[in-house]
């Protein structure tokens, strides 16, 4: 029980990596609050967590609309008082093109929900834990935030800009016993295709040439325990790290 009685925000815990990552927590025995745009899976997974004994609800957040990543926080603190972990998991796919085929909308898009929204649940956070004297944040971005050619311009974009928000903000607050650290995933068996549309035909060949080195993708599972040690007190030393957790795939 490596999360006894800590409470848990998970983002896009609906599906795919974040649902892992709620339910090892809940198995971990933590208290999660299971966040995604999508209510009706988000409510599913909060309901087999109960089932197994754990605490937990769902709630609809849309992490880029401001007020309802606000109300996301509120009901935290009124459900379980304080917070210990938080986990920004929610993100989208771009359609892998090279910067001189992206189009404004897809761009503004990208940064909304994979990093401008990180940036505010981690500003809410933050300043949650200044009050409370602790707390950790385990931001889940993607190789795609370390290397060039694993998506298109503004999926790599977006994900790179995380990397240096989680290091900036576990440097600013080393001495605040807040800590900050991200995940950089390879292929995963996920449901994120779904959100790959109008594809680059281009891009997506430029990108694919990497694949052939990528070992295999990886379960959501896997994903989850290097989640469950960010966000645990086993990891108290381990601050503004991005583990790579791919199979080998970026060790080329
Ligand atoms: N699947 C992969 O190969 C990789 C994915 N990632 C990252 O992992 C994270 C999780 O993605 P997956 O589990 O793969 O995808 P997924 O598509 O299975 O799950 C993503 C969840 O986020 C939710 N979501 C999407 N937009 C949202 C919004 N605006 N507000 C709230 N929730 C929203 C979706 O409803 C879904 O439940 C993402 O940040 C993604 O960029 C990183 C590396 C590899
Ligand atoms: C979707 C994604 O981030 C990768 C690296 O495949």
């Amino acid at each position: 029980m490596r999360l006894q009685d800590k409470v848990a925000i998970v983002t896009g815990a609906a599906s795919g990596m974040g649902k892992a990552i709620a339910e090892a927590y809940a198995r971990e025995g933590a208290k999660v609050v299971v966040s995604d745009l999508n209510i009706e899976g988000a409510e599913e997974v909060a309901a087999n967590l109960k089932a197994n004994g754990a605490e937990a609800f769902a709630i609809k957040t849309n992490v880029s609309v401001e007020e309802e990543v606000e109300q996301l926080f509120e009901e935290t603190k009124k459900n379980f008082g304080k917070l210990d972990i938080l986990v920004n998991n929610a993100g989208i796919m771009d359609g892998m093109e090279p910067v001189g085929e992206i189009s404004n909308e897809r761009w503004e898009m990208l940064f909304a929900v994979n990093t401008t929204a990180v940036m505010k649940s981690m500003r809410l956070a933050v300043n949650l834990f200044l009050e409370q004297g602790h707390g950790t944040i385990v931001n889940n971005i993607s190789a795609g935030g370390l290397y060039g050619g694993r998506a298109g311009a503004a999926y790599t974009a977006s994900k790179h800009a995380v990397v240096g928000l989680t290091k900036n903000t576990a440097f600013m607050y080393a001495d605040k016993n807040i800590r900050t650290n991200g995940i950089a995933p390879g292929a995963v068996k996920t449901n994120i295709a779904s959100s790959m549309k109008n594809m680059s035909e281009f891009g997506a060949g430029r990108q694919s040439q990497g694949m052939s080195l990528n070992p295999r993708a990886g379960e959501p599972e896997e994903i989850a325990e290097a989640a469950v040690f960010l966000g645990s007190d086993e990891a108290s030393f381990v601050n503004g790290q991005v583990l790579a957790a791919d199979g080998g795939w970026t060790a080329y």
